[in-house]
């Protein structure tokens, strides 16, 4: 068990590893557990006793997880909805009409889980308690599984979840989605949805599912409100049948197209300097209206 003292020289070396090119977060702890893992690779849990400060250092280098090439055009469109609301059914059916990368956060995390090492063992006692992981975990996992794909076009599936969710993927990733769609279900249906879905997932049992409940209520709901605000969010009955709700999901995927075909198309005129000589010849008399 380490000391109080052992964490913030932990702390003190990780500042000081900051200043060149090491991101470091703090993190609340959501479990019993902390986890620490030192830029010299050193890998620590321990358990939570008043002696440990109630915070968590995650500390990555860059090149760990890679970047996209600067100047590449990339789509992400969250997906965002209780737990049972239908979020995979329509990723999967979005995938097949439209191009995407489906990415399930719940799903690179129960990945991750499987692995025999203290950070596997840290997401699966979370996932069992309904509890969510550490912000700067999941935003790595997804950006690795983003580059891994080669693709440009992602939907991002359970995330974000909240307010600190959002913050660490805008630090570390930084491409605003374009859109956020959310499913918006009952509590009723969504409970009845899982209790009937035999996937064998560990945290499909009642408990966990309330536990899940609560946090969705509490933490993801304030996120909802927040791309209201910005006016990003997409929002459809997730009662309906699983057809049903698609047909209001293409809706919006086919004008999400419209829109990135239109926006392509006027870079591309305006990448080319003939059009460029064009509009300037013309706009001199007035006649702006004739090149397009
Ligand atoms: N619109 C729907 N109507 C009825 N059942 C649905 C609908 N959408 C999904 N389901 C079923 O409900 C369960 C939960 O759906 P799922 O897509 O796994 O939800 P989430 O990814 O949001 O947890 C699955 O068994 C799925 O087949
Ligand atoms: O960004 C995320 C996404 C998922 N989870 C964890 O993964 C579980 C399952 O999430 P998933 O999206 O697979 O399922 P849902 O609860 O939406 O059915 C959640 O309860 C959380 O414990 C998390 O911590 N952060």
């Amino acid at each position: 068990m380490r000391s109080r003292y052992h964490h913030s020289s932990l702390l003190a070396a990780a500042l000081s590893h900051n200043i060149k090119h090491t991101f470091i977060h703090y993190l609340c702890l959501q479990s019993d557990l902390i986890y620490t893992n030192s830029h010299n690779g050193e890998k620590n849990s321990h358990r939570r006793t008043e002696n440990i400060p109630n915070l968590l250092i995650v500390n990555w280098t860059q090149n760990e997880v890679g970047s996209f090439p600067p100047g590449k055009k990339i789509t992400i469109v969250f997906v965002i909805g209780g737990p049972g609301s239908g979020k995979g059914t329509q990723c999967s059916m979005i995938v097949k009409h439209f191009g995407f990368t489906h990415l399930s956060a719940g799903d690179l995390l129960r990945e991750e889980a499987k692995s025999d090492t203290e950070q596997g063992m840290m997401v699966k006692n979370l996932m069992h308690e309904g509890k969510l992981v550490p912000s700067e975990l999941i935003v790595k996992l997804l950006l690795k599984a983003m580059l891994q794909s080669g693709n440009d076009k992602f939907l991002v599936d359970g995330f974000p979840r909240n307010e600190e969710n959002r913050q660490a993927y805008d630090k570390i990733i930084g491409i605003e989605p374009e859109l956020v769609l959310f499913i918006d279900c009952s509590k009723e249906e969504m409970e009845r949805r899982i209790l009937n879905r035999n996937q064998g997932r560990d945290d499909d049992n009642i408990d966990t599912v309330r536990r899940r409940f609560e946090v969705f209520q509490e933490s993801t709901l304030p996120v909802v409100q927040h791309y209201e605000k910005t006016g990003k969010l997409r929002r459809v009955d997730g009662a309906k049948s699983a057809d049903a709700v698609f047909e209001d999901v293409k809706a919006i995927f086919v004008q999400l197209n419209t829109q990135a075909n239109q926006v392509s198309s006027v870079s591309r005129a305006q990448s080319n300097p003939f059009k460029r000589f064009l509009d300037l010849f013309c706009g001199c008399f007035g006649t702006q209206e004739a090149t397009n």
